[in-house]
């Protein structure tokens, strides 16, 4: 059953050996308008990118956007089990870059995560989260402009791939049994009505994941990568992954000791600078990026983790409305905001389309379209600057003039 309309102008994005792509003048890109908010976000987004390249490149540049389903629309457009249709994950493939909105997930039952079935099933491994402070932005700690950090977020493992069983199912009594009598396990508190999850990670997930890191951490000119890990108390997954990561470093990028270890150093072969490599337990990484955040640049770390960091660094500066973010393979991205699908404000033209905005300007650079991802930042400092944003934003700024989700792309393209 075909549902999506191929535009009839456009051309695929192809990937070389290498993984680098070529990308036609009119490339058809594929989006997932997404659930909740996404309605409002989505348009605004796409509205907001054809002006940054129209004005950017004239008629000779332009996107083709091919609107394919996942969540509760492909329900609608499909039929009412089908959530993530297997056109759909064949589109992200072949088309190689495209965009989403955010997706539900029902808490407790209900279907699994379709944003992590789309990760999963893709394999894009590197989820990137950059968190930065656009200047004016209103923020809860007294110098924002420290936070400048990039997060890689392992993707396809950790107990958020959801391998789990719950109470009382024939699946979670013979887990624990396997558990309590072949393998000697004493540690389950309570063996009856007990839900049980497993934590897999692997030293082939960590040490693709840490690469990417490090390459990035090279090829941006960055000072640092830190491994976020529990591997104190979570020691053959998390303290695993964090020995994996020193031994990326160390193998692979020809990192040394640094005054005796564990922290590593390396010079950047592009630069000569020299990059420290070094770890921080989760727990006290989230006090230290609130206290310390300048010692901290490219974080390297497990799916949990990343998933708790990237919220908690967005709010230090501005909140998840403003926060992108891409899922990477070694050929398919597909970018996509930080925030969920913020129900209660659903339809209502009001959110803050920025995650998503800066997710397409993030995927205008990985599309070496820089002139229109650098009108994006021009038209998001300018509207920022004058005051003029949404509730967010508004609420926590002086004399600032409130708009809706749309007039804030228009405030954007204004801006330009
Ligand atoms: N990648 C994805 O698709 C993701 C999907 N989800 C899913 O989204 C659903 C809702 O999750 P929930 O935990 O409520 O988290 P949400 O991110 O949807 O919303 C939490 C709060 O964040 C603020 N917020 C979120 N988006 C924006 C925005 N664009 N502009 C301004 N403020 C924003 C709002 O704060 P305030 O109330 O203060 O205004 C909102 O109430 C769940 O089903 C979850 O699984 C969650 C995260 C990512
Ligand atoms: O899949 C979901 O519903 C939540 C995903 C999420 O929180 C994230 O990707 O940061
Ligand atoms: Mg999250």
């Amino acid at each position: 059953m075909t549902k999506i309309k191929v535009p009839a102008n456009g051309q695929k994005i192809t990937v070389n050996q290498d993984f680098s792509l070529n990308v036609p003048d009119n490339p058809i890109i594929p989006f997932i308008e997404g659930d909740g908010i996404g309605v409002d976000i989505s348009p605004v987004m796409i509205k907001v990118v054809d002006a940054a390249i129209e004005k950017a490149y004239g008629s000779k540049r332009k996107i083709e956007w091919m609107e394919v389903y996942a969540g509760e629309k492909a329900t609608q457009v499909y039929d009412k089990d089908t959530w993530l249709p297997d056109e759909t994950l064949a589109a992200v493939r072949d088309y190689v870059v495209s965009i989403k909105g955010p997706l539900t997930t029902p808490v407790g039952g209900g279907i699994r995560s379709l944003n992590v079935a789309l990760r999963q099933q893709l394999d894009l491994y590197v989820c990137q989260r950059p968190v930065r402070w656009f200047k004016g932005v209103p923020s809860p700690v007294k110098e924002p402009g420290l936070v400048d950090m990039v997060i890689f977020r392992e993707n396809s493992e950790d107990i958020y791939a959801g391998v789990e069983w719950k109470a009382d199912s024939p699946e979670a009594k013979k887990v624990i049994e396997f558990l309590t009598k072949e393998m000697g396990v004493k540690k389950i508190r309570f063996t009856e009505h007990c839900g049980i999850g497993i934590k897999p990670v692997s030293e082939e997930g960590t040490k693709r994941l840490v690469r990417k890191a490090l390459q990035y951490t090279i090829d941006n000119d960055r000072e640092s990568l830190t491994i976020v890990h529990k591997g104190n108390i979570m020691k053959f997954t998390e303290g695993a992954f964090k020995d994996w990561g020193y031994e990326v470093a160390q193998k692979e990028f020809g990192a040394e000791l640094l005054d005796g270890g564990p922290w590593m150093q390396f010079k950047n072969p592009k630069t000569g600078k020299n990059i420290i490599v070094k770890d921080a337990i989760a727990d006290a990484m989230l006090q230290q990026i609130l206290l310390r955040p300048a010692e901290y640049d490219v974080i390297a770390t497990l799916n949990l983790n990343g998933d708790y960091l990237s919220d908690a660094l967005a709010a230090q500066v501005g909140g998840i409305g403003i926060a992108p973010g891409a899922n990477l393979s070694d050929s398919i991205a597909m970018f996509e905001a930080t925030h969920g699908t913020a129900p209660k404000y659903a339809g209502q033209d009001k959110v803050n389309p920025g995650s998503v905005i800066l997710s397409a300007e993030m995927m205008l650079r990985h599309m070496g379209w820089y002139e229109a991802a650098d009108l994006i930042i021009k038209g998001i400092d300018g509207a920022i600057a004058a005051k003029t944003v949404t509730y967010d934003f508004e609420r926590l700024m002086e004399g600032a003039k409130l708009l809706s989700c749309s007039q804030f792309g228009d405030a954007i393209i204004a801006n330009m």
